[in-house]
């Protein structure tokens, strides 16, 4: 009699391989179907990446579905509170509403939801120099970052707030939380190096091979085995779509910077440009986690390690890493799927890592749990080959966009990222219609974008991209543009108030700590 339990075998014990296991562990019970046994193996001989430390505002909903609070979350990772991205010294000049350099992307949607409503008005309403930045107009959450606050007070409920947010957290601390979740939850840990796969009749993997000779059998395997792709790429062979043409970097330095015990709490990611790459900065309580991201075309790896260390002030040793951009074009391939690096990587601009995660977990655990028949399988294989490499498509063209919609054009790296050779077909032809109309949700496949036209508009317009769009849109509509002044002043009003109510970040982040 066969077992009716469906063996669900994951291999890696990193972000991906722990928030997989932990989400599918409630989630495949949760959609019906067969019953699933599920097994993570691990080896503490292969080390994890270690970083990946700033996430997107879905990690909310996914962390709420485990089943445990936010405080708890927010002590076991060591979590802090993220609003968005401070970018300092992308677009070559100062920036609309600044006197320097800088522009901030907000998670906050635009008031008003992602219709144009606002921005023609924002266009037309004068020189950079004499309107507030975008996302001041548009959204408050720019003047709460401003002020230093958190994006919820301590009574509101878990996993939401007045102001849209995610977190930065200590990447380990948070698979060992994840683990935790997982293993409560009934997933079994096999602590094992694994030297190879064999091959099933399907086409996919019938067992993996152990160091000491073992086999681990499974009826589906997730490879999340970091950038190796063990199963993925070298047993499965899947193709690997290299990037690395469009965006460079293919480096990153990496720096933990001991922060004082009263020092604020940056609510944000800070994102300085660099000659040749740009440097993340993330706050949590104890200290600040910093990288450099790279082009070994464009820059010395000495060069890099230097820049990091004059930007965190701190002398220490830097951990190197390399790595391709790119991604799997088939991440799934008979019973096997890839999640997290094995499936692909692109540098961390907007933190899409680990979001990528949850999506390729959301969707796992819908489609396994109607795949029990071969040609159901089939199907729900080219379903997520589908989305996801259109979806990490779009992240390339969104992440390009910030090299190459400002007038950054002082180093062979940034004049290579305003070429317009090394832009995708698809961002081409966005910005040619975009310097003379306004972005529009035609000009996205919805279902495949992370990123929705209002974080388009807060990147064009934050660097200060030219065009003719939004020119006469006053005098054309006068009284839409006088409910657009008044819905800017309310903005504005709404912002001093949030700023004003809203608790210090780091005093929330200790509120949250103290709390068991
Ligand atoms: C420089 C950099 C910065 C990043 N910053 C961000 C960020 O800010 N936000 C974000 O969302 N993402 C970020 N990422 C991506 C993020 O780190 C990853 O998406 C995330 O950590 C998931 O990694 P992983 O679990 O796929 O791989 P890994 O962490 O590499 O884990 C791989 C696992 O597989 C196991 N394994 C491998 N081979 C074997 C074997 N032979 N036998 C047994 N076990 C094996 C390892 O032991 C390990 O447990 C960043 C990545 C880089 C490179």
């Amino acid at each position: 009699m066969s077992d009716p339990l469906r063996r669900l075998v994951i291999l890696g014990g990193g972000t991906a391989g722990w928030l997989t296991a932990a989400y599918l562990a409630r989630a495949l019970p949760a959609a019906g179907g067969p019953g699933w046994a599920i097994a993570l193996v691990e080896s503490a001989d292969v080390p994890t990446i270690g970083v990946g430390e700033g996430s997107f505002p879905t990690l909310r909903a996914t962390l709420a579905t485990l089943g445990r609070s936010e405080a708890e979350f927010l002590r076991a990772a060591d979590a802090s509170f993220k609003q968005g991205v401070h970018f300092v010294g992308w677009a070559g000049g100062p920036t609309p509403g600044h006197a320097q350099d800088a522009y901030f992307h907000p998670f906050e949607l635009p008031v008003g939801g992602d219709a144009p409503g606002l921005l023609p008005f924002w266009l037309d309403s004068g020189a950079d120099e004499a309107r507030p930045a975008y996302a001041d107009a548009v959204t408050g959450q720019a003047q709460v970052v401003r002020a230093g606050r958190g994006p919820k007070r301590p009574g509101d409920p878990d996993w939401a707030g007045p102001m849209n947010y995610a977190y930065h957290f200590d990447a380990a601390r948070l698979a060992l939380w994840l683990r935790d979740i997982a293993t409560a939850n009934g997933v079994a840990v096999t602590e094992a190096t694994i030297v190879g796969a064999e091959r099933g009749e399907d086409g996919g993997v019938a067992a993996l091979r152990t160091a000491e000779g073992e086999r681990i059998e499974g009826d589906i395997f997730i490879d999340c085995s970091g950038f190796r792709a063990l199963l993925i790429g070298e047993t499965l062979g899947s193709p690997f779509h290299d990037v690395g043409d469009v965006l460079f970097n293919d480096r990153a330095v990496a720096l933990q910077v001991p922060s004082a015990a009263d020092a604020p709490i940056a609510p944000y990611t800070l994102a300085v440009a660099q000659p040749g790459g740009w440097i993340w900065d993330i706050g949590l309580a104890d200290r600040r986690g910093t990288g450099l991201v790279y082009s070994s075309r464009h820059w010395s790896d000495e060069a890099a390690a230097a820049a990091l260390r004059a930007h965190g002030g701190h002398d220490a040793p830097v951990r190197q890493l390399r790595f391709r951009t790119g991604y799997r074009t088939r991440p799934w391939i008979a019973n096997t799927i890839a999640v997290g690096l094995a499936a692909g990587f692109v540098e961390p601009l907007e933190s899409t890592g680990i979001m990528l995660v949850e999506v390729a977990a959301r969707m796992l655990a819908e489609m396994l749990s109607g795949a029990e028949d071969p040609r159901a399988l089939a199907g729900a294989a080219r379903g997520f080959n589908r989305q996801m490499t259109a979806r990490f498509a779009a992240i390339v063209e969104f992440l390009k966009l910030h090299y190459c919609a400002g007038r950054r054009r002082d180093t062979g790296h940034w004049r290579d990222h305003a070429d317009p050779a090394t832009w995708p077909d698809g961002l081409a032809d966005k910005l040619a219609q975009w310097r003379r109309r306004l972005p529009s949700r035609f000009d996205f496949t919805v279902d495949y974008e992370t990123f929705l036209p209002p974080s388009w508009a807060y990147i064009l317009h934050g660097l200060g991209f030219a065009t003719e769009a939004g020119a006469g849109a006053i005098a054309r509509d006068p009284a839409a543009a006088r409910n657009a002044i008044a819905t800017f002043a309310r903005i504005r009003q709404a912002g001093r108030q949030a700023a004003a109510a809203l608790p210090d970040h780091r005093a929330l982040v200790m509120h949250y700590r103290r709390l068991s």
